[in-house]
């Protein structure tokens, strides 16, 4: 029986693999991924479109629909119920469309965040999309990383993975190269192994992909998880609870006119038209769908403008967000660090005044290149910026990394972790195995016990202690970030986490990284918006507080807090003191957590950045988690509710508002939407009770519901915002959608509406029926086309402009072209039961269908 792989050793496996620690050649990969695949999962069948169409059905408000179109038969009306059919059908296939679109919207977006692989091909490291995996291919992983294939370790450095979603253990394992010789081990203690799905918590580490896609563990116990279903918003569920209660009113209602019209001695077949008229004029119909839509274009319009968001939910609750805790490194700052000057041999040169024939300054210039996993070549930078700069620095000196790294190879390292802040690598220099540890200047110098001179290695002393720490805080103070070195001789050719101390310090090496242009702009927006942004970094304090100074996140008078002080600190004492803390420096991961729930606990809706593998669960405490697209980690990325694809603090800001939009926007539709229902109840109530004809047929409302009125509520959806949603304070997360204040206006300007279709059909009724009926309904529909322009904003028309939204103009000049054509088009008249009119009825309904809006635009003219 053939052998597994993790019963190999690692030679045996790469001849059977044909690979080497080289990796693939370009060639032979293009080969084998095209015989063994893209290393992706296939996906669970999704609902077909049919089934999408059929599920419109499933909705109470159609249901009483489909009853009035039953009735309508019954009644006769057989044009009637054709029409109500034919406009349920139109309804559905507007969902149906709709729900397909935000599919493949989300599905775009998700594709936009395909997790990166890092691999050696041809011995060149690159980064690659992980669906272009193939077997034999040299997997590189590091903490942060999710692995993305099945693979067998060659290397591991305090390498630890969590593989609860094959596995279902919770604690990460650590893993080794030893071979396993044990036939069936089960798969959680294949050590030497690492699985597709696993996350890489801790360390790194080198392996051979050995199967990729269906092939993979994961594969063959799961497809992929349907994450593309578009899953309900908060608002999108209280408006499904909204309109179910309003349909179990609208029954109650419906039965209401129906007994008063039997009761006043209709005919049973006329008192059911009149309850079918009502419950058509009063279910909004196409709210729901609207509202999908609206949302959508926001996430669209957010990721144009380089903020993927994960889920609908996060559009919505972005508007209310109040405090943004953001990373400084690569998000308030530019991320290009540049070396700027050394402290080395108790002096400061420039980061090209190195002397390499000094000793300290010639192994100085080695830690640089050797305790560094980041590498540049003609077209990649591949790593972290920190450590790039460093390697831009070894190119004054003529020297390469990769020369570097084959000449003195690594032996073992202690990989860097953002809580001991430091890292540590193992290889032989000078015939002797020697240390290399680069870290945070204060964790660094409290495991330093000597100094590296020109004359050779001596004992601390307080003095130097001091002009060290001097130093550190003067290029702190510059809102430079400083690395310290310092190394040490070994006598094996391993290292565990006990050897980092007794160090030797080499020198301090400071990095500018300039704030962004664009910072200083958003968070002065962010504070006139009423949101308080808040510094949390990982490095030194006074590095922060210079650049949270020059960038206004600090402001004289606000608390500059570091780990240990924070540490420090009772609940009550944050609690008191938070709203002061502006700046929080040298925190580890677990700090964010503690920051996001003091924040909440004051009943305020956070947004946090995190990139690291550690930030993961304070991403998903937080109320939206923000992961970097750039620099951040898939485990970060995963676990957020929003990625940018820039890194940029400005582009949260810009989502921010965005969401507040978005927000103001499905308000405005739904205040749209209900008002005119509103009117439209109104008469229908009012003829009920004086006993009069029915103002409308059916067919009437639906076709203002559901043609009419869609326009103008996707134009008012689609309105730009203004800068005047700086000025509002975050909306409180438990606002109602339909507050006291929307009511209002829905219930004044929807009677207004109604008074004015009311004397239209008065008018009509001095002639018959079929005039009233006709001038009623034409009068409804185009005050509800106009009131369209009201909705835009809580400004008049003059302030808002009438041309700034173009979608409004046209929703109107179609609507009203719709309106026209159905009254003077004489195969139309039947169909939607109106009469012939003469110019100047014609005349009455425009300046009727004028009125009410001309009314409200002058309420508001002079109410400021
Ligand atoms: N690759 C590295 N090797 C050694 N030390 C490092 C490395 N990267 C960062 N450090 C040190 O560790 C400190 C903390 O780094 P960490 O990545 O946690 O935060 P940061 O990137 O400085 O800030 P932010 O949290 O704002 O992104 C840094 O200030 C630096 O002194
Ligand atoms: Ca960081």
């Amino acid at each position: 029986m053939e052998k597994k792989v993790y019963e190999q050793g690692i030679e045996e496996v790469c001849s059977r693999y044909r690979t080497s620690h080289l990796g693939l050649s370009e060639e032979e990969a293009i080969k084998r991924l095209e015989q063994y695949g893209p290393n992706q999962l296939l996906e669970e069948k999704e609902e077909s479109v049919f089934m999408v169409f059929i599920s419109q059905f499933k909705d109470l408000l159609v249901l009483i629909l489909i009853a009035a179109a039953v009735i309508s038969m019954l009644s006769g009306h057989l044009e009637s119920a054709i029409v109500i059919l034919v406009v349920i059908s139109l309804n559905a296939i507007l969902g149906t469309v709709q729900t397909v679109k935000a599919r493949q919207s989300l599905k775009s977006l998700k594709a936009l965040s395909t997790p990166q692989a890092k691999v050696i091909r041809g011995g060149i490291k690159q980064e690659i999309p992980s669906t272009e995996l193939t077997i034999g291919d040299i997997l590189l992983l590091e903490a942060g990383d999710v692995v993305s294939a099945d693979a067998r370790l060659i290397e591991a450095y305090s390498l630890q993975v969590n593989e609860s979603s094959l596995t279902g253990e919770s604690v990460s394992v650590d893993k080794s190269t030893a071979m396993i010789e044990k036939q069936d081990c089960p798969l959680g203690d294949q050590i030497n192994m690492v699985f597709s799905s696993g996350l890489v918590t801790y360390g790194r580490g080198t392996a051979i992909v050995t199967n990729v896609g269906m092939e993979t563990e994961i594969g063959k116990i799961a497809t992929m998880m349907n994450e593309t279903e578009a899953r309900k918003t908060p608002l999108q569920r209280n408006l499904d609870n909204f309109s179910k209660k309003l349909s179990f009113v609208i029954i109650g209602i419906c039965i209401f006119v129906y007994i008063l019209n039997d009761l006043q001695g209709a005919t049973t077949l006329d008192a059911m038209m009149f309850a079918v008229a009502l419950a058509v004029a009063a279910i909004p119909e196409a709210l729901a769908s609207i509202v999908t839509i609206v949302l959508a274009i926001g996430t669209q319009k957010m990721a144009k403008e380089n903020a993927i968001i994960k889920n609908l939910n996060s559009v919505e609750s972005l508007g209310s967000v109040s405090v943004i805790c953001s990373d400084k490194t690569g998000t308030l700052t530019q991320n290009k660090m540049i070396a700027q000057q050394v402290y080395v041999n108790h002096h400061l040169v420039d980061a090209d005044g190195l002397n390499p024939h000094q000793e300290a300054d010639h192994l100085l210039i080695l830690a640089c290149g050797l305790c560094n996993d980041s590498t540049t070549t003609a077209d990649q930078r591949i790593g972290d910026p920190t450590e790039l700069a460093l390697v831009d620095l070894l190119e004054k000196y003529q020297m390469d990394e990769l020369d570097l790294r084959q000449e003195y190879t690594r032996l073992s390292e202690l990989p860097f972790d953002s809580d001991r802040k430091m890292m540590s690598t193992l290889q032989v220099v000078g015939g002797e195995y020697t240390m290399f540890v680069k870290g945070a200047t204060d964790e660094l110098i409290k495991r330093c016990t000597s100094v590296l001179t020109p004359d050779g290695i001596f004992d601390f002393t307080p003095e130097q202690i001091e002009k060290i720490e001097q130093t550190n805080q003067q290029f702190a103070e510059q809102g430079l970030r400083v690395l310290g070195f310092a190394m040490k001789t070994h006598d094996d050719s391993a290292l565990t986490l006990e050897d980092e101390y007794d160090l030797t310090f080499l020198g301090l090496i400071s990095l500018m990284d300039p704030p962004r242009v664009e910072s200083a702009e958003a968070v002065a927006d962010c504070l006139q918006a009423g949101i308080k942004p808040i510094m949390i970094t990982g490095d030194h304090k006074v590095t922060a507080k210079s650049i949270a100074k020059q960038i206004g996140i600090y402001q004289e008078g606000d608390l500059v807090l570091d780990g240990n002080e924070l540490d420090a600190m009772s609940d009550a004492e944050l609690h008191e003191k938070l709203e002061h803390i502006s700046v929080y420096a040298r925190v580890a991961p677990a700090h964010k957590i503690r920051i996001v729930q003091a924040w909440q606990e004051l009943g305020h809706l956070v947004a946090m950045t995190g990139d690291g593998v550690n930030d993961a669960p304070a991403l998903k405490a937080a109320d939206i988690g923000i992961a970097m697209g750039i620099t951040g980690t898939e485990v970060s990325k995963d676990a957020a509710s929003m990625i940018l694809t820039d890194d940029n603090f400005a582009t949260i800001v810009k989502a921010i508002m965005t969401g507040r939009n978005v927000y103001a926007n499905i308000k405005n539709t739904i205040k749209y939407l209900l008002s005119g229902n509103f009117s439209g109840i109104l008469c229908v109530l009012f003829a009920t009770l004086f006993a009069l004809p029915v103002p409308f047929y059916s067919v009437h409302l639906l076709f203002i519901n559901l043609v009419t009125d869609s326009l103008p509520a996707i134009a008012i959806g689609m309105e730009k915002s203004t800068r005047n949603l700086l000025q509002d304070k975050p909306r409180h997360q438990k606002e109602s959608i339909l507050d006291k204040d929307t009511m209002i206006q829905i219930g004044w300007q929807g009677a207004l509406i109604a008074v004015f279709t009311m004397i239209a059909y008065f008018i009509g009724l001095q002639e018959s029926h079929g005039l009233a009926a006709t001038l009623a309904f034409a009068t409804l529909c185009l005050a509800r086309l106009f009131h369209g322009f009201n909705c835009r904003g809580r400004e008049s028309i003059f302030k808002l402009g009438l041309f700034t939204n173009k979608y409004s103009i046209g929703a109107f000049v179609i609507g009203f072209g719709l309106l026209n054509l159905i009254l003077l088009n004489s195969a139309l008249n039947s169909l939607f039961m109106v009469t012939d009119i003469t110019l100047s009825q014609l005349g009455i309904i425009y300046i009727l269908g004028f009125m009410p809006t001309l009314m409200i635009q002058i309420v508001r003219l002079f109410k400021r």
